[in-house]
């Protein structure tokens, strides 16, 4: 491993936008589809990557949905998540928010409450087995109606303890955020924090809604608010986290080349940008493929992934003293490292004067 390389993996870091159900390796749906006697339509693990070759949002979100019809029971749900946290371990992520999207599973007759213990129990594990601290965020599928989102809260309700905030998810374009504003306002007054998908695909204008409509205090995606000065300048101003993803924009034609993605020009706006992987196993990448590739593909400097790293924990849903014992750690490895780089530097210099 590179000095490089061993600087973004150990680079301590939060995922912030990252849906559950999108960490579904193909490895483990074939094992799940076994498990529970589900025919998938694929017969090999290739033939299951073969089919990820996306054209837009919704391309993906009916492979997406399809995939997710091989998890029935909580030990898959809990499977499936200690699957991720393992991996997201060793890209140095210490904290993790999932979302999930209980409307995938209610609508297919799976109890609400297979789903959450399953994640629940996964999440008690990793903090024990990895030190990973990690949240939930049910999202709101919004392809659906207000109703079916109202149902989806009453369902959540002898859990809301242990959910920590809701978000908008899905089809974005004809789906506006001022669909969901009632919703989003109960879910306010039950003390959720409150996030959604906005400017992925959807207008500038879907951002305004997501901020005035629903009072969102982060900003899923938000590529589109480049488009509009006035909104860009807002969301510097209020020091709102994006939390972006870089590779689902590439994977979902957001942006032709990540050489085109916007990332540093968020930084250089003034926003509070963040990088996530979204869908890791369907985009072909885990959070530190991510800051390398945006790196490599825009330049960025050392500093903007320090940067990127501490806005991961000043823009998470952690309580205040937890953030910052976050920041502490990500302090002490930058001070270990530039420790070991001089180390280093110094012993090349020795062993080129002897
Ligand atoms: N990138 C994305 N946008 C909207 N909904 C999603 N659900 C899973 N990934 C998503
Ligand atoms: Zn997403």
């Amino acid at each position: 491993m590179t000095d490089f390389d061993s600087f973004i993996t150990g680079l301590p870091k939060a995922e912030l936008h990252l849906h559950i159900e999108g960490s579904l390796e193909p490895e483990l749906m074939f094992e799940l589809a076994h498990r529970n006697g589900v025919t998938i339509p694929y017969g090999s693990v290739e033939e299951v990557r073969a089919a990820y070759d996306f054209s837009n949002l919704q391309d993906f979100l009916d492979i997406y949905y399809a995939g997710a019809n091989v998890l029935r029971t909580r030990a898959d749900f809990h499977d499936m998540a200690m699957a991720y946290f393992r991996r997201a371990a060793r890209d140095g992520v210490i904290h993790a928010e999932l979302m999930f999207d209980p409307q995938t599973h209610t609508d297919r007759g799976i109890p609400f409450e297979e789903v959450i213990e399953g994640l629940l129990s996964a999440m008690k594990q990793a903090e024990t087995e990895l030190g990973i601290t990690s949240l939930l965020i049910m999202s709101f599928l919004r392809h659906l109606s207000e109703d079916a989102a109202f149902e989806t809260l009453a369902m959540a309700e002898l859990w809301l303890d242990r959910i920590t905030a809701v978000g908008l998810d899905s089809s974005e374009v004809g789906h506006p955020p001022s669909k969901f504003a009632r919703v989003f306002a109960a879910a306010r007054a039950k003390g959720l924090r409150l996030t959604a998908h906005a400017g992925e695909e959807g207008p500038p204008d879907y951002v305004y809604q997501a901020l005035d409509q629903l009072q969102v205090e982060r900003i899923d995606h938000g590529n589109r608010a480049l488009e509009d000065a006035d909104l860009t300048a807002r969301l510097a101003a209020e020091g709102m986290t994006l939390t972006v993803c870089p590779l689902s924009n590439l994977k979902l034609c957001v942006v032709d080349d990540l050489q085109h993605h916007p990332i540093d020009r968020m930084l250089g706006e003034g926003l509070k940008a963040t990088i996530n992987s979204d869908d890791p196993a369907y985009f072909g990448g885990y959070i530190a493929d991510i800051y390398r590739a945006v790196m490599e593909a825009r330049g960025l400097a050392r500093e903007d992934l320090v940067k990127l790293a501490r806005n991961s924990f000043t823009g998470s849903f952690l309580p205040r003293e937890k953030a910052d014992a976050c920041l502490a750690k990500l302090e002490a490895f930058l001070d270990t490292f530039s420790d070991a780089l001089s180390d280093v530097l110094s012993d090349a210099k020795v062993e080129k004067q002897s």
